[in-house]
């Protein structure tokens, strides 16, 4: 047994406040894209997304996030913050060359991770908040939305961009979406692949919060994490999941045809070539730079 199963081990609901150590590093040795540490004092644990450039969400990324979503809830952390290693992105959202001519086998166990990793993270029994420290669109806004609370930077952006790209967001996006903010708001700024500011995301209640810098983002998820300090915790998951078991039901009972219309509509040769032009553009913009 080495010392990181050791530590996985440890349940935080046992840890006394006064433990000499800051944070501990929970990431298993292969972890490649992510530092998950848990304080010893707070009992929080914090999920850092570390794939540059932009943190897009490929497959292995997608399978580390669950493994340390799942890793907080066996370690009885009192809740889960997730954030960025990077100075302007949260994460660009999907990794779109997991979808453009893809593998087979690849995209297929691809798709399934985000809906495993996003089923972990919205039913999460443990408080979950997310520290928007640069953009955020498609796949970065879905993390966001499955957090119970979100606080971003100035001068960012955030959204479900989808349809700019000529893909859809499937409908477990747009439910999360729905939980904050109205639905008027969500149907248009989803159709028009809207990108929000962060002034425009806290004005809709896209996001709860906005501070100037990260230390203080974590600080505010800190906050929120810490208002359930005198909450019964299995009352607060049961009454937690009151809100959320539909949409969680919904996929799990329909993940193979979830899949199948995920694969049905990247597969057009229609929507692979607006994805193609839509990766062009992005990587002249970068070489530009
Ligand atoms: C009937 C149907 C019913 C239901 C639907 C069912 C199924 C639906 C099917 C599909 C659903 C898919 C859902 C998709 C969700 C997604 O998340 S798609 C991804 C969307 N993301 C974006 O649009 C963001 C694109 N990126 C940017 O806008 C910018 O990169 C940035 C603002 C995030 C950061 O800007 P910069 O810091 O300036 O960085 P650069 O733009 O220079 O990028 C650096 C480098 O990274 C590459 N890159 C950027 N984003 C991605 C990405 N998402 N995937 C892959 N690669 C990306 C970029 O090309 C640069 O590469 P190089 O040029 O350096 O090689």
């Amino acid at each position: 047994m080495n010392i990181i199963r050791t530590v996985r081990s440890v349940a935080f609901s046992s840890i006394p406040n006064r433990t000499l150590s800051t944070t501990r590093s929970l990431s298993t040795p292969s972890a490649q894209y992510t530092a998950f540490e848990v304080n010893d004092k707070t009992g929080i644990a914090t999920l850092t997304l570390n794939r540059p450039p932009v943190n897009s969400l490929n497959l292995e990324l997608l399978t580390e996030m669950r493994n340390c979503l799942k890793d907080a809830e066996t370690n009885k952390c009192k809740g889960l913050i997730i954030t960025s290693s990077s100075n302007s992105v949260f994460t660009a959202g999907l990794d779109l060359l997991e979808m453009y001519q893809p593998q087979d086998e690849r995209v297929k166990s691809f798709w399934t991770a985000l809906q495993s990793m996003w089923m972990e993270l919205y039913g999460s029994k443990i408080p979950t908040a997310a520290a928007i420290n640069g953009h955020a669109p498609a796949g970065g806004c879905l993390i966001a939305t499955a957090c119970e609370y979100r606080v971003m930077l100035p001068n960012f952006t955030i959204g479900l961009n989808e349809t700019l790209i000529g893909i859809v967001a499937p409908k477990w996006f747009v439910s999360a979406f729905l939980n904050v903010v109205p639905r008027r708001v969500a149907e248009q700024a989803i159709t028009q692949g809207k990108l929000f500011t962060t002034a425009e995301a806290h004005h809709v209640g896209l996001v709860d919060d906005v501070v100037n810098t990260k230390e203080e983002a974590i600080a505010k998820c800190e906050q929120f994490i810490a208002s359930f300090k005198n909450v019964n915790p299995y009352a607060r998951a049961l009454t937690k999941q009151q809100f959320r078991i539909k949409e969680l039901q919904e996929l799990e009972q329909q993940r193979e045809k979830d899949l199948q219309i995920f694969l049905g509509l990247i597969m057009q040769p229609s929507v692979q070539k607006a994805m193609g032009i839509y990766l062009e553009g992005l990587k002249k913009k970068s070489k530009k730079q």
